[in-house]
């Protein structure tokens, strides 16, 4: 909770209810109030009146003054002129005979009624009422009420006592005529005042009427504003309650925030102390490290500056050294110098003495000179010799120019038959590219070779009887002792199963013996065909093995290719290699060189040019193979990806066919040749039979999936053999025939290995194998065409 928001606990508190407006509660206390102060005490009916007669006999006393001789209020004035308006002959009575009973009646009349009734009364009359018309009366009545005859109540009260006292009069009556007069005047008075007072009496009560009404409504807006002043009382104490429960709540809060504060400071202490106690120790530390460093710095130096010393010290004594060798040098060469000097001398002398023999010998060139003079003569005639000589030599020289032309003549002659060599081996290279070719058909366009894989250490020891008659000779025969059987004698006969192929490779075979054979094959594709190699045999026969081992046909098939490719880039070809690799799982195409969650889910389309023999595969990975070693890591990747996608139950790669496709497309930039060969290396999924596999659910439908796409395999093969032009071909019948078209059939070279596995538990699924390759041995595929770049 926010203690702190206050416009939260604002919110909470209720809106007060409709309080009745302030003109009501205005309009009720002023009306109420003046309504019941102002009103008249009921009349005194126990007052004793005199009767006439009575009156007529008091003295007369002197009249109070009328209300309009006094000085009157405008106000009461005005109300009382209102009441003129109602009772115009009680007003003109009044003024007219101030000492009637009539006028008396009347102010007390117009005084009441201008008392009370918001409606017939002006606003302000309450406020300019020090002394009202009533309470005037009201002073005034112990001294008017003597001399007043009677209200016009009293008058209708007393009126059967009246005849009486007429009665009473006529007894003592003087002038009887008169006096009837005025008893009748006074009648007629009587009863105009009669009939004023019952207007009078009316309008009274209908004023009560309107005033009953008036307290009625005034009592329903008391009951009202009781009712909700309760409710707002109800209300303010809630708000109470609920503001005190605020506070309680404000006061936790507080409390709570205090003691997290505490905790919060205390915790920052501890902090702060275990920050600064880490620091102080950090320091510490650092300062023992600092010291021990600068004590192993200065120690450094010190030996440094040592050394630095001892050398110095070494140099000086070396330089001592050396300068005391210098100086002793010196002195030597002093010595040595003087020597000389001395020897100088000698020269002179000698020199001198030299002079002198010079002299005699100059005199001896003199004449030796004359001597030579005669040999000039001699020579110039040797010079003539020489030139002679050399003109001789010139003329050899010309001779070698010529030989050497001769050289440069026979040199070009030689890069001239070079070229035309070369042209001649370009052409041959075409040439042997063709008679590979018919020597490849010759062989047939669909070849069987079959393996024996060796046993193995994990092996049953029971291995089938499998022999090889021409095993030193061609290698092309196998045979398999069939399992024993009773014959009709009862004598237990074994059969023995002769089959021959095209080449027979026993358990000591290596996979590059297995190459050697098939490499004329993977040079074919480098020359533009279409080829498929496929292994084809039982689950652990040895079809992986042979295919993907580092040293099987994918990688040695790669590396013919760069090898050759080099080797054909000096006559022109140049080549181009792209590597996808498809597995064939349920028949759903998967691309082994992808994702591994996308097997199954990722859809793959098979699209075929029949006419350029090309076949394109959608949305798969092609590798650009611009090197050997990339073919490793294709072959992993692949691998991995598989066992990603696999199970424990499920070894996927013993139940999909794998395909790797490597395009081979080639340009001969002298020729202007150009190829697009495809080699197909098929890996495909185990051959053995439903019924041996006992599989159920999911393993089922896999087995069926892989029999299906064999025997259409088979039946492809068998449609092709039969050679009819424009037959049916069933490629379609399942994705790995579908898939394989175009290197399957007339444009293409296939081989086949059958795989088979040496022990006797294996011996049923290897016939049947053996069988099934004969077949395809026995077929005859028509010629392969070269594909050729448009
Ligand atoms: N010629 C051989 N020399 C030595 N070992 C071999 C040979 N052929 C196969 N093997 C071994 O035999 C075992 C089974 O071979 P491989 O996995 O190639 O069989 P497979 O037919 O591909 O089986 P799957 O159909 O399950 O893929 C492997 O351990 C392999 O190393």
């Amino acid at each position: 909770m926010d203690y702190n928001n206050e416009n939260s606990f604002a919110s909470q508190l209720r809106p007060p209810s409709q309080i009745p407006t302030p003109g009501k509660l205005f309009e009720m206390s002023a009306a109420a109030t003046n309504a019941r102060s102002t009103m008249l005490p009921p009349p005194n009916n126990d007052r004793k009146r005199k009767t006439l007669a009575e009156r007529a006999g008091e003295p007369s006393r002197p009249t109070p003054a009328p209300p309009s001789s006094r000085p009157v209020n405008p106000h009461v004035r005005a109300t009382s002129l209102a009441g003129v308006a109602r009772e115009t002959s009680f007003s003109s009575s009044v003024s007219s005979r101030p000492s009637s009973v009539a006028s008396t009646r009347n102010t007390s009349g117009s005084s009441y009624s201008s008392s009370i009734g918001p409606g017939s009364r002006p606003p302000t009359s309450h406020s300019y009422r020090p002394q009202s018309a009533m309470s005037y009366q009201r002073f005034q009545r112990p001294v008017s009420s003597l001399n007043r005859p009677a209200t016009s109540l009293e008058a209708h009260e007393e009126e059967p006592g009246t005849a009486r006292n007429l009665g009473k009069r006529k007894v003592i009556a003087w002038d009887t005529d008169s006096r009837l007069e005025e008893v009748e005047n006074m009648c007629s008075q009587f009863k105009e005042k009669m009939d004023g007072a019952t207007t009078e009496s009316k309008s009274l009560r209908e004023m009560m009427g309107i005033y009953k009404i008036r307290i009625t409504e005034l009592e329903a807006i008391r009951t009202q504003l009781t009712s909700s002043n309760a409710a707002l009382q109800l209300e303010l104490d809630g708000t109470k309650a609920r503001l005190a429960a605020s506070s309680n709540e404000l006061d936790d809060a507080k409390r709570y925030q205090n003691i997290r504060l505490d905790d919060m400071q205390r915790q920052h202490r501890r902090e702060l102390e275990d920050a600064r106690h880490d620091a102080e120790s950090d320091q510490r530390r650092l300062i023992r490290e600092h010291t021990e460093r600068l004590t192993e710095l200065q120690r450094t130096l010190e030996s440094a500056l040592e050394d630095q010393r001892n050398r110095h010290q070494k140099e000086i004594q070396a330089l001592s050294l050396e300068g005391t060798t210098t100086q002793q040098e010196k002195e030597k060469e002093i010595e040595k110098q003087l020597r000389a000097y001395q020897a100088l001398e000698d020269d002179l002398r000698n020199c001198k003495s030299d002079v002198v023999k010079e002299q005699d010998l100059n005199n001896e060139l003199r004449a030796k000179v004359s001597r030579l003079t005669n040999n000039i003569a001699d020579l110039e005639t040797s010079v003539q010799r020489l030139e002679g000589h050399i003109h001789f030599l010139e003329s050899d020289n010309k001779s070698q120019s010529h030989a050497f032309a001769d050289l440069e003549a026979r040199m070009q002659n030689a890069l001239r038959s070079a070229a035309e060599a070369n042209d001649k081996l370009r052409t041959e290279e075409t040439l042997r590219r063709k008679l590979h070719n018919q020597v490849q058909e010759l062989k047939g366009n669909i070849r069987v070779f079959c393996r024996v894989r060796p046993s193995l250490e994990g092996d049953a020891v029971d291995t089938a009887r499998i022999t090889y008659p021409d095993d030193e000779t061609d290698s092309k025969e196998v045979e398999v002792m069939g399992p024993e059987e009773k014959s009709s004698l009862g004598n237990n006969t074994t059969k023995k199963y002769p089959f021959a192929f095209d080449r027979v490779f026993g358990p000591r075979s290596k996979n590059q013996d297995v190459f050697e054979e098939i490499s004329q094959l993977v040079q074919s594709a480098l020359d533009g065909y279409n080829v498929c190699i496929f292994c084809y045999g039982q689950t652990g026969s040895g079809k992986t093995y042979t295919m993907s081992a580092s040293d099987g046909m994918i990688p040695l098939a790669v590396n013919q290719i760069y090898d050759t490719a080099k080797s054909l880039e000096e006559k022109g070809w140049k080549y181009k290699m792209e590597g996808s690799f498809i597995e064939v799982y349920n028949e759903v195409l998967n691309d082994l060189l992808g994702k591994a969650d996308e097997f199954d889910k990722k859809k793959h389309e098979i699209k075929h040019d029949l006419q350029k023999g090309k076949t394109i595969i959608t949305d798969i990975t092609t590798v650009d193979l611009d090197s050997s070693g990339k073919v490793d890591s294709i072959l992993q990747r692949a691998s991995s990806n598989r066992s990603v996608a696999s199970t424990k139950a499920n070894e996927r790669s013993s139940r999909s066919h794998s395909v790797f496709i490597l395009k081979l497309i080639g340009e001969n930039s002298l020729t202007g040749e150009k190829s697009e060969g495809t080699l197909n290396l098929v890996d495909l999924a185990g051959s053995e039979r439903l019924a041996h596999s006992g599989a159920t659910g999911e393993r089922l439908k896999e087995t069926q999936s892989i029999n299906k796409s064999l025997s259409c395999l088979g039946d492809v093969i068998a449609a092709l053999g039969q050679g009819k032009e424009g037959g049916h071909i069933p490629y379609r019948n399942s994705k790995l025939t579908y898939l394989l078209q175009n290197s399957l059939g007339g444009n293409s070279k296939t081989l086949m290995f059958v795989m088979i596995s040496p022990l006797q538990a294996h011996l049923s699924e290897t016939l049947t194998s053996l069988k099934f390759a004969t077949k395809v041995h026995n077929t005859h595929i028509g010629t392969a065409k070269k594909q050729t770049k448009a």
